[in-house]
């Protein structure tokens, strides 16, 4: 974090430094050549040295930070060179000197700036997709969960054909929670995630709500397939051996499910039902799948 700030601090320095630089040739040219020479030089020399100061900092940011800094570092060093002139009279040498290192600090910084955008983009979509799923099992989240569920509902309003959703919530997590360690009740929540998304058909979802509950929209089903659906979830979680301390462990769900015509129940009653229906599951001794009546 610091490291990151530092490296801010510098390239606001850096870019600070180049436009006073341009800015000063630009608009003084009626300024003696000298004035001009010292505001570029003082600026400069100060960067440079900042440049070195910080350097350390920015060792751990990733290469394309790393070009970028050195184009901009070269820019400032060959502004820097002009001071030798004032001292040194190999006016020839310098002048290539400064030429080259200028030319090579644009071609790079060109280079770097064009990655730079690449690399921000890809981590702007990184960002994104972080945001949309559960960061324990990589389902969707709650919030994606809703905005797929609205499109969907939008999209298909003047259908007629069904949809289902289930409400499914694990068994005595906090059981498996007490006895095995948090951990574990974790790897459990993921096994389970990936059992769910296996027993679905493509276009069906599952979502992660919060902590032990999951949702799964079933597109273009009606009560009979939804609960062929629901068993398969529930035998197939019932299935599952996780491996602990030289021994399985077992785990069971409770679904609750709700049907309807796409247009003639929202998205909230429709939870809301399975709900209801999910809760019935568990009064009824757990470990099955119950369907809203
Ligand atoms: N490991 C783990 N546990 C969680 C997470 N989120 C919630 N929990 C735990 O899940 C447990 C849920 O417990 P309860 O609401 O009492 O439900 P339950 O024990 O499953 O009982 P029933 O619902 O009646 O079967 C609590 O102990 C929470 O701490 C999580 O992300 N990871």
């Amino acid at each position: 974090m610091k490291a990151i700030a530092e490296r801010n601090r510098a390239f606001a320095v850096l870019f600070l430094v180049l436009l006073i630089s341009v800015f000063t040739a630009y608009h003084y040219p009626y300024a003696t050549p000298n004035a001009v020479d010292i505001v570029l030089e003082i600026t400069n020399v100060s960067a440079f040295i900042y440049l070195l100061l910080t350097f350390e900092q920015l060792r751990e940011d990733s290469g394309i930070y790393k070009v970028l800094f050195l184009s901009m570092s070269l820019l400032v060093v060959g502004n820097s060179i002009d001071l030798l002139d004032e001292f040194f009279v190999i006016d020839g040498i310098l002048d290539i000197t400064e030429d080259i290192v200028k030319s090579l600090g644009f071609i790079l910084f060109i280079f770097a700036c064009i990655h730079w955008v690449k690399h921000h983009k890809q981590q702007l979509a990184h960002m994104r997709h972080l945001a949309e799923i559960d960061s324990l099992t990589g389902v969707p989240n709650r919030r994606t969960f809703l905005k797929l569920t609205a499109e969907y509902f939008e999209l298909n309003e003047k259908d007629s054909l069904h949809v289902s959703l289930f409400v499914i919530d694990v068994d005595d997590f906090k059981d498996i929670n007490d006895t095995y360690g948090h951990p574990f009740g974790d790897e459990i929540l993921i096994e389970i995630a990936n059992t769910i998304k296996l027993a679905l058909r493509k276009g069906d979802y599952v979502a992660r709500l919060g902590g032990e509950e999951f949702v799964v929209f079933l597109k273009d089903a009606d009560s009979e397939e939804a609960t062929v659906t629901a068993e398969r979830i529930r035998l197939n979680v019932q299935n599952l051996n996780i491996y602990h301390n030289y021994k399985y462990v077992k785990c069971t769900v409770s679904i609750g499910i709700s049907t309807s015509s796409r247009h003639l129940l929202g998205f909230e009653e429709l939870y809301h039902r399975a709900d209801e229906a999910m809760y019935k599951a568990k009064s009824l001794g757990k470990n099955c799948y119950c369907s809203y009546t």
